[in-house]
């Protein structure tokens, strides 16, 4: 995005599922930014994302709209792909070309017309550190599996497309290392948006828009009064890993489990 830098995505309000307007005034995104959706099963976070994803102008079922900038979105944001400020990526992003991973990365290279070569090695190097599953230059994208496709798309996203805002949808269960990947998208100024079920997640964020029925119904700031809790869901989530691995590496689990 060199031509046209983005400074901050605004969300306006809608309405809910039964017609009633939303009551935030707006919600402002700006660069290293973490945020959660979260709420029950049809609540409107895919909805959300999807408005924003689509740069929605009251045009959408839920009538929100989204600005760029503070003003209405250019139409090269909208409508040129190679340009597109947002990359979204869900449970269901596969990658159905027959090619290498290098090959992959040299033709969406191509693509986005950047001519450095450079970036290759480092988007592998990259999404090596979010999954514990080796990624090569030579195996195939179709052998890929989800942790290291959903890896390879965020590491993706961060070198090759180099888009402010990377919207998530329910990468959870992908076996990936969540907090390299938040870690990751602050130090490269990026903002994410995580739809998600997972505690860890969502406290780690810092901010955590809840839904219900659609709308939007509550924004909650981390205020660092969740630090406790945070500190012991990271003790859990570092224990499932390793049971994990454990566990597919073939071993009983005799000895105790413990939280650190
Ligand atoms: N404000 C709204 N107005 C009208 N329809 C809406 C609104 N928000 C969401 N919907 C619709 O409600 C349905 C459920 O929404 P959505 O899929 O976004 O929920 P979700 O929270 O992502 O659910 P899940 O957790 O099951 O994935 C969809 O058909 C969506 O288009």
């Amino acid at each position: 995005m060199d031509a046209y830098a983005i400074r901050d995505i605004t969300l306006l309000p809608g309405v809910s599922r039964d017609g009633k307007r939303e009551t935030f005034d707006a919600i402002v995104i700006r660069p290293g930014d973490t945020i959660s959706i979260v709420g029950p099963t049809g609540s409107g976070k895919t909805a959300l994302i999807n408005d924003i994803e689509v740069f929605a102008q009251q045009d959408t079922a839920t009538r929100r709209s989204v600005l760029v900038n503070g003003a209405l979105p250019p139409d090269v944001l909208v409508r040129d792909p190679a340009s597109k400020p947002i990359a979204l990526i869900t449970q269901h992003t596969k990658c159905l070309a027959d090619l290498s991973v290098q090959d992959f990365l040299i033709m969406h290279l191509q693509a986005r017309k950047c001519t450095d070569p450079a970036r290759i090695e480092e988007t592998i190097a990259q999404a090596n550190q979010f999954t514990g599953e080796a990624i090569t230059g030579t195996m195939r994208m179709t052998a890929l599996s989800g942790g290291q496709t959903r890896s390879l798309m965020v590491a993706d996203a961060i070198v090759i497309s180099d888009t402010p805002l990377i919207l998530l949808d329910e990468i959870e269960n992908a076996g990936i290392f969540k907090d390299r990947v938040i870690a990751s998208l602050k130090e490269h100024k990026r903002a994410v948006i995580f739809v998600t079920h997972d505690p860890y997640v969502s406290l780690l964020s810092d901010r955590r828009i809840v839904m219900q029925r659609g709308a939007v119904v509550k924004v909650i700031e981390s205020d660092g009064s969740e630090e406790a809790a945070l500190a012991t869901v990271a003790g859990i989530n570092t224990l499932l890993y390793s049971l994990r691995e454990r566990i597919r590496a073939g071993e009983q689990i005799t000895d105790g489990v413990e939280i650190k």
